[in-house]
């Protein structure tokens, strides 16, 4: 069998709903034994998400949890407490996103979990940290209103906005992961496992990269500007005979390329339009006049002349059409799962050393409770690999 890097990397996973499940199905699409904890009864909330459902969860449970082993434990019962920490014993990694301090009352929180296991890295997932902001629920949503992003989202003159999808938490799993790495090359240097703490909000801060940069550099807080660019010109959606077509130019010579294709030359030499800093200024007079030509074609009959000639633009797709987009440019952005689940999008990594890890799909609720008990109480057993859970089910 094909070594992945995560190979034997074992992970404890209490976490549930969407940041701490993305980063810990990222693991397990690296090769890593996923272990999810889960409530008895419901489990994960998400798997009562929906519409739309699957056969056994909803879409929404599904989008994150593929590639893991459930089991179910009641963290109330001291029972299942001592098999929380028995799992604790043999795992390298734990992830949870209860708020902070919830896992003292159980015998499970960082000071227990190292005593335990002074190799563990221990890793929190919160909305606002572990310090006056501990005892707040943190959902994705929220955290894009006080966060900021929604105050730069949506038309100038329209309300705030939020991302379409649920991103801070997407980005905060994501620099879970990362962080994971990390505190598991620190192991392999010292030979100690820590805690490794992040939170939505810091996260979502620490994504706003320019647009936070020029609140620092300015003091005036960035405002919604719609699909324009505060600091580039054109870098918006420009309307075409059919549909919108967004256009990135980012230095002058696209723009002069941009001009000859739309037979605007002109424009390229003009004193307003000559450099970048003159086109943000006069921004609304370069629409109009690039608007005035592109309203005579589609916008995929332009995308095709302008992508020709190496500009930077495409059509606003729906995720269907994104899908096939990224099909057509030799990309293979999904993955069947098997065992009748539906396709899933695959981890977009890919490493010359070794294919990306053969995707299962998500476990039934408790699926492997007995299995995995058994293997805690036994070291010399091994898991046996996860087979596809609906067609066995
Ligand atoms: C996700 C949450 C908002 C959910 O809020 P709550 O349901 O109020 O949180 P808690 O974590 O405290 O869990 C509720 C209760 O369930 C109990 N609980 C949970 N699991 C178990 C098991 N296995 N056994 C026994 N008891 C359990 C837990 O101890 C609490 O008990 P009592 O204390 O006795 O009630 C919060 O956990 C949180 O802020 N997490 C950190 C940030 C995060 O990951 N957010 C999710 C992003 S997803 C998202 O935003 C999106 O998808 O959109």
């Amino acid at each position: 069998m094909e070594t992945l890097p995560m190979d034997g990397v074992v992970v404890a996973d209490f976490s549930r709903v969407l940041a701490g499940p993305y980063a810990t199905m990222l693991l397990a699409d690296l090769g890593a034994t996923v272990i999810k904890v889960e409530r008895p009864g419901g489990g994960d909330d998400t798997r009562s998400w929906g519409p739309p459902w699957t056969n056994h969860s909803s879409a929404y449970f599904e989008s994150v949890n593929r590639g893991k082993r459930s089991i179910t434990l009641d963290l109330a019962d001291p029972e299942d407490q001592e098999a929380a920490r028995r799992l604790i014993r043999r795992a390298d990694v734990l992830v949870e996103n209860f708020k902070p301090g919830s896992l003292a009352r159980y015998g499970l929180d960082y000071d227990r979990a190292r005593e335990i296991n002074p190799r563990l890295v221990y890793t929190s997932i919160s909305g606002f940290g572990s310090k006056e902001g501990a005892h707040l629920p943190g959902y994705d949503f929220v955290v894009q209103a006080v966060g900021g992003l929604m105050s730069i989202t949506g038309d100038a003159d329209g309300p705030p906005m939020k991302v379409g999808v649920a991103l801070v938490d997407v980005l905060t799993g994501k620099d879970a992961a990362l962080g994971i790495m990390a505190a598991l090359r620190y192991r392999d240097l010292t030979g100690r496992g820590q805690h490794v703490e992040v939170n939505l909000l810091s996260s979502l801060l620490a994504s706003l990269a320019n647009q936070m940069s020029n609140l620092l550099t300015t003091g005036i807080a960035p405002q919604r500007m719609g699909n324009r660019h505060p600091s580039i010109a054109p870098y918006e959606t420009l309307r075409c005979e059919d549909a919108f077509l967004a256009v990135a130019i980012g230095n002058d010579a696209q723009f002069r390329k941009l001009t000859d294709a739309l037979g605007l030359v002109v424009l390229a030499d003009d004193p307003r339009f000559a450099t970048n800093a003159q086109r943000v200024a006069n921004r609304d007079e370069l629409v109009r006049q690039l608007e005035n030509v592109l309203g005579a074609r589609t916008a995929a009959d332009w995308q095709q002349r302008l992508q020709h000639l190496g500009i930077a633009c495409g059509q606003v797709n729906d995720m269907s059409r994104a899908v096939h987009y990224a099909e057509s440019l030799g990309l293979r952005p999904m993955v069947d799962p098997g065992g009748g689940a539906a396709m899933q999008v695959r981890m977009p990594i890919d490493f010359s050393g070794h294919d990306s890890a053969e995707v299962t799909p998500p476990p039934l609720l408790g699926a492997d409770t007995k299995e995995v008990l058994s293997w805690l109480d036994d070291p010399d057993q091994q898991l046996s690999p996860i087979v596809s859970r609906r067609s066995s089910s």
